[in-house]
């Protein structure tokens, strides 16, 4: 199986409600994501030229325009968080979702919405999500 990944940094804001911890007041990370295309149809041979299966500067494009530009410079907070704390409501940057913004939820949000904006020659294979150098959540597609 042929696959490539893409690398992409974002600084966003957020809270987790009702999380027991540091993590339920506004915080922010630096966050890496990790994107990951396979090919649809490849069997092992080589690449008729220019040899690339998509052009890593097609993900890019990709992945910048539906995701890291909307997560970028943001905070994000559940709906519940926000009836809890309404001061944060005057906040410009605000986005609020209907679910808590963890590492998981986040990329369970990408991937939604991801699967349907990839360049056609390939499919998504996984998303791994860096909150910190050392946690990540990762969605893998099925085999
Ligand atoms: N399963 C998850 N657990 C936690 C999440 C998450 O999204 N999914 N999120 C947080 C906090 O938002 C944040 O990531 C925690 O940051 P930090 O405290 O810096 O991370 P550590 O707990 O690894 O830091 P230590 O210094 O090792 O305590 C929390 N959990
Ligand atoms: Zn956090």
């Amino acid at each position: 199986m042929l696959q490539l990944t893409k690398i992409f940094s974002f600084e966003t804001a957020h809270a987790l409600h009702r999380y027991n911890g540091k993590c339920r007041n506004i915080h922010g990370h630096s966050y890496k994501l990790h994107v990951t295309v396979r090919d649809k149809a490849h069997q092992g041979e080589y690449l008729p030229a220019p040899g690339i299966l998509v052009d890593f500067k097609d993900i890019k494009a990709v992945v910048q325009s539906h995701i890291v530009e909307h997560f970028d410079h943001r905070l994000i907070l559940s709906a519940d968080y926000v009836v809890a704390h309404p001061f944060c409501e005057t906040q410009e940057n605000l986005w609020v979702w209907e679910m808590e913004p963890s590492a998981e939820n986040m990329v369970l949000y990408m991937q939604k919405v991801l699967q349907d904006v990839l360049p056609a020659e390939v499919s998504l294979a996984s998303l791994r999500l860096y909150e910190t150098s050392d946690s990540y959540a990762e969605w893998v597609a099925p085999v």
